[in-house]
């Protein structure tokens, strides 16, 4: 019983250290300003134009920005150039905590979802035909909390991505999956929990991380 307390005792506290640690990483990236936001979406920008998965990706999922995330749509007039199909995340009706991955142009009907993020409204990505399943993306820019250089994550702790990309460990075909973020949002080191999904590089305004999957 001891032990059984003991590790209670030790899994509540590293959840306590998780939670402050999110809280920490959101106030800085909420802390910059919008001139700072502005030039490390233009360095991020630059250094994903430069990845052979971004460059061979037909169809590829971002994200609008919220609370502070680094700006992926800067690379959205590229994309247009190059043809390619852009997507994003809606919370999935009926809650199971997945996404919906819907195209999105400039047509789009978007509403807020419940955590104030704008999203394809609900009522229009219900249309199969309007959406892709996550296996059929190419690439799927994921908006990280914190990254540390081993590629480890943290997300906004929802679970979302990791639900809907559980997959991806053991089923082909299935997407490149890239974290973004801004550079403060590195930290020396991150734990790893099992449900996290492996990524294939971490990219910020400062850095490309590639992880190293032969030393985890
Ligand atoms: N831009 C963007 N879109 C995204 C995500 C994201 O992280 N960024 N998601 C990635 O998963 C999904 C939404 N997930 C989210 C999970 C938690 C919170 C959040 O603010 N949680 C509050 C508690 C809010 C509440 O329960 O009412 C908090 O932690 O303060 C926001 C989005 C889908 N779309
Ligand atoms: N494949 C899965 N099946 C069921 N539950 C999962 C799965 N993946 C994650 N979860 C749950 O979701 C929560 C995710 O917490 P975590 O702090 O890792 O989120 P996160 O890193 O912010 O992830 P995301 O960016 O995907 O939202 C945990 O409570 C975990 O139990």
């Amino acid at each position: 019983m001891d032990f059984d307390t003991d590790s209670v005792t030790v899994s509540l506290s590293q959840h306590q250290r998780r939670r402050n640690l999110r809280r920490e990483l959101r106030q800085r990236r909420r802390a910059l300003s919008p001139m700072q936001r502005r030039r490390a979406a233009v360095s991020l920008g630059k250094r994903l134009r430069g990845l052979p998965e971004v460059q061979r990706a037909r169809r590829i999922a971002i994200y609008l920005p919220n609370d502070g995330e680094i700006d992926v749509t800067v690379l959205l007039p590229w994309l247009k150039h190059r043809g390619a199909k852009v997507y994003l995340p809606v919370l999935r009706p009926l809650s199971d905590n997945r996404l919906w991955f819907v195209h999105f142009h400039e047509a789009t009907p978007m509403v807020a979802n419940r955590f104030g993020i704008r999203e394809p409204h609900t009522r229009h990505g219900a249309h199969r035909a309007r959406r892709l399943p996550p296996w059929a993306l190419d690439l799927v820019l994921l908006p990280l909390v914190g990254f540390d250089d081993a590629g480890n994550r943290m997300g906004m702790g929802g679970g979302f991505y990791d639900r809907s990309f559980a997959f991806v460990r053991h089923r082909r075909p299935r997407p490149r999956l890239i974290g973004v973020a801004h550079d403060c949002q590195r930290v020396e080191h991150l734990p790893v929990a099992s449900w996290d999904v492996p990524l294939d590089a971490i990219v910020s305004d400062a850095r490309v991380v590639r992880p190293d999957r032969d030393s985890s």
